[in-house]
């Protein structure tokens, strides 16, 4: 991974997002063929939103583009030929049991951001993610929005050229959508590669640039939003808009 310190001081990132690329990726538990074989490239300014049914293996993918998972077979790689700076952000955040501004403190120090510009940094997240008056109170007593927020401000201090989502909204309400998906364009405005699993059709027409939709573990297509919920190029991504039972 790239190194974070210098980047600290700029507003903004200036490099474009590197290309993620899988190559025939498939990922297997005991025995059992879970995604793929599966081939794609993200290179278009995105966001892209991956969607498909229930089990479809979006997770899995995410979690393999991000480095938690190894694939079975094939391989996940990066138009730089290194891996970015990248954050994921979880349906339900994973937050320290410390306060908020303790959070934050944490992911620049283990990402070795120097001592110096942390402080600053960290009030500049707390302020943009409206969490200021939260700074001192423990993370795990703060709401699910005033949380799924601090773990976008934690993403945010560490200025990632990836950011993945899986499914950052499920269970909030919708003035705290409002604000995630708010903050989600931020991320994008600034030069961040956005890659999101949603099942919410209005979030994804919303936000999506390109569609990656699954199903049964396989990529049915990978269209242009607009191509996508007009006119589905797979007969799996028909059936999924048009609410039909999908495999
Ligand atoms: N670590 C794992 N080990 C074994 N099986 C797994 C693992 N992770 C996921 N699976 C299985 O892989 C399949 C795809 O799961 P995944 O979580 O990627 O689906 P999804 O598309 O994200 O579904 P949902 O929309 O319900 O969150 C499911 O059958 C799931 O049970």
């Amino acid at each position: 991974m790239t190194s974070l310190n210098g980047l600290f001081t700029a507003a903004t990132l200036l490099s474009p997002a590197p290309a993620l690329h899988f190559d025939k990726v498939t990922f297997s538990h005991q025995e059992k063929t879970l995604l793929g074989p599966c081939s794609f490239v993200l290179d278009g300014a995105g966001p892209t939103l991956v969607m498909g049914p229930n089990g479809a293996g979006k997770s899995l993918l995410l979690r393999l583009a991000h480095g938690l998972l190894t694939p079975t077979l094939g391989q996940v790689s990066w138009s730089t030929g290194i891996r970015p700076r990248q954050a994921m952000v979880f349906q339900q955040p994973v937050l320290l049991r410390r306060s908020a501004m303790a959070n934050l403190v944490h992911a620049l120090a283990v990402n070795n951001a120097a001592r110096r510009t942390r402080t600053k940094l960290v009030a500049e997240a707390l302020e943009r993610f409206g969490l200021t008056a939260r700074a001192h109170t423990p993370a795990r007593v703060l709401s699910g929005g005033e949380q799924q927020r601090l773990a976008l401000a934690r993403a945010w201090v560490l200025r990632p050229q990836v950011l993945f989502l899986d499914e950052p909204t499920s269970a909030l309400d919708p003035a705290a959508i409002k604000a995630v998906e708010a903050s989600v364009l931020e991320f994008h405005n600034q030069g961040t590669r956005i890659v999101m699993t949603t099942h919410d059709l209005h979030q994804a027409r919303r936000l999506a640039s390109d569609v990656l939709f699954l199903s049964g573990g396989q990529v049915r297509e990978h269209t242009p939003a607009q191509t996508f919920f007009q006119s589905p190029a797979s007969r799996e991504g028909r059936a999924y808009l048009s609410g039909e039972l999908v495999d």
